[in-house]
């Protein structure tokens, strides 16, 4: 087999070839512990390379490098030359965005080709347009009932953040994290997914590059207890995490027992309904991609259709035709459009979901089993599932893989409640050609992120975020500074004029 690495750039390879360390204070330290993870290439299942792995030595001093970090030169610096750092970081990024494709490609499975296009220029628009905020973070003059006093608000960083990440979009959710916490002034713990730190820990890099002063941003590799450590650690004062809805409610459990504030962006079963009068070939091509891109592995994948009873034979045909042109193959190769899952664990546990749904009495319309074990990497083709039931498993809870379920209905009315039947509420959408239909719904279904026809639109500036078991609080835009930042009154008596 060629070695996973023999197709990567010069940039790519020599990171690669490194000893991959914590990074704490400003530079690459040792695990306290000595232990190590193993990274693995999903487009091959072979052997990477290997991370330092934190423990909770480790997590102690990343956090004391962040409080130390907080009270010296970055607490004291102007506003606006925090902005300057978070450009200067968009431009280092930007200039080294090949190989953070590459990376992203080896470690996640991601096709370079859409990192290329998406993920790495989100990432660089993400600091940019938060680079833009810190000189904009003004407090308010309030207009109190007694004479003589001048009262005003001052906005105050929350100070060391913890943040976890998953492994769908390792660069995306790492710059989500760190540009408002930055722009905030906070300072930061970055604790990457188990699988795949690397380009958290080439961001980390060039947080140096451009100029953070050491300990503003810390990444630890590690895994769940290393980030149950970092949770629970008494000098961190807010939390921010992206992953599972099972991982978000110990999360938030913890978080309230210690008064610790908290902002989660978690799990998804989201709803996508086809009206009887939608263009079809724009709702087939954007129900596919909205469900199957990054091989499903994405909390807004609109995993459960919804369509009109007179459209439904033609809509699960176009999705049939498009699930056969699908390029599913290894993330180096130019031509691939989905890559594997990202790990064995992921790849075992979609194929679960799958097994369980045909046994509950599913049809698979369109895709196979997945063989019992993978072959040369975690790569599952897309599959969609007709004659389902509410009840089925399949159509409750999330999967994560290419994996959607497709329900016809005769009623809008129908439609809704269907819709609105889960304890998520992430995303939702329709396709119809009526404007007043869309907006009728997007009143109506219960979620944080609406969408007619198009999914998962995203912008820096656009909140992004979920109800119920989807989470709390928003990400991007101005709703996720005020995450970072804590509200000082103060008060002035100056006497009755
Ligand atoms: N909303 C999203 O974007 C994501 C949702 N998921 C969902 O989660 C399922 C399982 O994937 P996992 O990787 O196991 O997700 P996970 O939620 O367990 O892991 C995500 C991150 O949280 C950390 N983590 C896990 N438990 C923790 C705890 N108690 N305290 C602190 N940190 C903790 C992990 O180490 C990782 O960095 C997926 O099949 C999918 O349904 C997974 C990844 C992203
Ligand atoms: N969790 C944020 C990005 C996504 O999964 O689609």
């Amino acid at each position: 087999m060629e070695s996973p690495t023999a197709r990567l750039g010069e940039p790519a390879r020599t990171f690669l070839g490194r000893t991959h360390q914590l990074f704490i204070g400003g530079r690459f330290v040792p695990a306290a512990e000595g232990r190590s993870l193993p990274l693995i290439d999903p487009s091959t299942g072979a052997a990477l390379t290997e991370v330092a792995h934190a423990g909770e030595a480790d997590v102690d001093a990343a956090v004391r490098a962040a409080r130390a970090a907080l009270a010296g030169e970055w607490g004291r610096m102007p506003a606006a030359a925090r902005g300057l750092l978070l450009a200067s970081l968009a431009d280092l990024i930007e200039r080294n965005a090949a190989e953070l494709a590459e990376l992203e490609a080896i470690n996640a499975g991601k096709p370079v080709t859409i990192n290329e296009y998406m993920d790495v220029p989100a990432t660089i628009e993400h600091f940019r347009y938060y680079s833009g905020w810190p000189s904009k973070l003004e407090g308010a003059t309030i207009p109190v009932m007694t004479p003589g006093t001048l009262c005003y608000t001052r906005l105050e960083p929350a100070g060391v953040c913890a943040q976890i990440i998953p492994w769908n979009f390792p660069l995306m959710m790492a710059a989500w994290k760190l540009a408002p916490a930055l722009a905030a002034g906070c300072t930061v713990v970055l604790k990457p997914a188990a699988q795949t730190p690397l380009t958290a820990l080439r961001l980390a890099e060039l947080t140096v590059e451009a100029g953070f002063p050491p300990g503003v941003v810390n990444v630890l590799p590690g895994d769940d207890r290393t980030g149950a450590a970092l949770v629970a650690h008494p000098d961190v004062a807010k939390i921010a995490f992206t992953g599972s809805t099972r991982a978000g409610r110990e999360i938030a459990a913890r978080a309230g027992g210690d008064l610790k504030r908290v902002t989660l962006e978690l799990g998804g079963k989201s709803p996508n309904l086809i009206l009887d009068d939608a263009d079809l070939e724009a709702a087939i091509a954007g129900t596919f991609d909205g469900v199957f891109f990054n091989s499903g592995q994405s909390c807004v994948a609109g995993s459960r259709l919804y369509v009109h009873r007179s459209l439904h034979d033609k809509v699960v045909d176009g999705l049939a035709a498009a699930a056969r042109d699908a390029v599913v193959g290894p993330a180096l190769d130019r031509s691939t459009g989905y890559g594997p899952l990202v790990s064995a664990e992921q790849y075992h546990r979609v194929r679960e979901y799958v097994v369980g749904g045909l046994a509950a009495g599913a049809r698979l319309a369109v895709g196979e089993v997945p063989p019992a074990e993978p072959v040369d990497g975690y790569y599952v083709r897309p599959m969609i599932f007709t004659g389902v039931t509410a009840d089925m498993r399949i159509v409750r809870e999330e999967i994560f893989g290419p994996v959607l379920v497709v329900t016809p209905f005769d009623d809008v009315e129908d439609a809704v409640r269907m819709a609105n039947d889960s304890a998520y509420g992430l995303a939702a959408g329709v396709w119809t050609t009526s404007l007043s239909r869309a907006h009728q719904l997007a009143e109506r279904l219960r979620c944080g992120m609406f969408y007619i026809n198009c999914w998962a639109s995203g912008d820096p500036a656009a909140p992004w975020g979920g109800v119920r078991h989807s989470g709390i609080g928003r990400e991007m835009g101005r709703a996720n500074l005020d995450a970072y930042l804590e509200i000082k009154t103060v008060w002035t008596a100056y006497g009755d004029a």
